[in-house]
């Protein structure tokens, strides 16, 4: 499953917002990740797929306007099939949304797509904080795209009076309804917010344990000189994040569990990991992908070298990570009661995607020399 999974980030936002500068960093601080970009041509922003181009092996530039009016869903589909191919080897894939485009459309064709090799990333919305009340009196809309948003980027926050930022950032709280936010300058974020780093050693699946102990040496200001340069964003970025690792050789109690993420806080923004819910389903361990208002649990049998337990890491914005720590270790599940009993399981099944995942292309099927993705 999410082995092959590749996140689809859509990245919406008012025009002049910090979009394409967003996306930029993103590209410098990939950490090794292989990041592909739909970029959707509007005007001027021929130069952005330009910029864009230099940068990432594979851009598809849709020189057509408003991507989500002039796209339908099977030409969006058609551009993904692309993209996701094993030849093409991407760890990563954001749409650029033009100014005016609704990012719920987007959201809706993501999340109805069959492709079985994407999963949905998020919604990014960048802010302009400087111009936000004015952007907001002229649209309203935005208004809309914050309550749907799963991250908002509250960027040029330089362009704020100091004593104004906190009015604004309130106003932005309330409108994104829970969801996570983060304040940018020329859209520095933490590109962890929105995917893996590398791993660097042993691996988890999807997790590098390397990485989470970069994080926890990063807590006491010491910072390593990791191979891909990750010295700068994580000195200067870090702050932007608070990054949660909860690890137990036990099992989780499903209905627990799912209590807990109903009820998960504001500003947590992913969950990522492997769930074993013991004696609930012996044979299976349950990779867990949440992104802002999206949860999806991907069962999967245990690999043979697989060491029994489970392994979460939570990423979010202003979280408090003891209290989310207390409320895990709550969940756990030593001594089943009720192990056997089918319907314990029914709340995990009802985030479990049905769609047959696609048995693993032989290789020579998939090399394509040309995968004609740049244009
Ligand atoms: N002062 C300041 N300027 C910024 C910041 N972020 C971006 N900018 C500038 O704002 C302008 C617009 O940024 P873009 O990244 O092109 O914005 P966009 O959302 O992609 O714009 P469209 O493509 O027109 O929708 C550029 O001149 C950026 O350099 C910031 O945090 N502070």
């Amino acid at each position: 499953m999410s082995k092959r999974q590749i996140p689809v980030v859509v990245l919406a936002g008012f025009l002049g917002s910090g979009k394409t500068t967003l996306l930029n960093q993103l590209l410098r601080h990939s950490g090794g990740n292989r990041i592909g970009v739909v970029v959707n041509d509007f005007g001027t922003i021929e130069i952005d797929a330009m910029s864009v181009a230099g940068q990432v092996g594979s851009t598809v530039s849709l020189g057509n306007g408003c991507l989500c009016c002039a796209v339908d869903g099977s030409e969006l589909d058609a551009y993904l099939e692309k993209l996701t191919r094993p030849s093409v080897g991407l760890d990563v894939i954001v749409i650029e949304a033009s100014g005016p485009a609704e990012p719920q459309e987007l959201v809706r064709m993501l999340l109805a797509s069959d492709n079985p090799n994407i999963v949905y990333g998020g919604l990014v919305e960048v802010v302009d904080a400087a111009e936000f009340d004015a952007t907001r009196a002229k649209h309203p809309e935005i208004e809309r795209h914050l309550a749907l948003a799963d991250l908002v980027v509250l960027n040029k926050t330089d362009r704020v009076e100091a004593q104004d930022l906190p009015g604004v950032r309130a106003s932005v709280d309330r409108l994104a309804d829970g969801a996570a936010v983060v304040e940018s300058t020329y859209g520095r974020i933490d590109p962890e917010l929105l995917f893996d780093g590398k791993p660097k050693g042993e691996r988890f699946g999807q997790l590098s344990f390397d990485d989470l102990h970069e994080d926890d040496t990063d807590e006491d200001g010491s910072h390593g000189e990791g191979p891909h340069g990750e010295h700068l964003h994580r000195t200067h970025l870090h702050a932007a994040y608070d990054s949660v690792s909860f690890a137990t050789d036990g099992a989780l109690h499903p209905r627990r569990l799912l209590d807990f993420l109903d009820e998960r806080p504001e500003g947590l923004y992913r969950i990522k990991g492997f769930v074993d819910f013991g004696a609930h389903d012996p044979g299976n361990r349950y990779a867990l992908h949440a992104v802002g208002r999206f949860l999806r649990f991907y069962p999967e049998p245990w690999p043979r070298e697989a060491e029994r337990g489970t392994q979460l890491v939570l990423i979010g914005s202003g979280v408090d990570g003891a209290a989310l720590h207390t409320a895990l270790e709550r969940c756990r599940d030593d001594e089943p009661q009720d192990a056997g009993l089918e319907e314990v399981m029914w709340g995990v099944l009802r985030y479990v995607d049905e769609r047959e995942p696609e048995p693993e292309p032989e290789a020579h099927l998939v090399a394509d020399p040309e995968p004609e993705l740049a244009e």
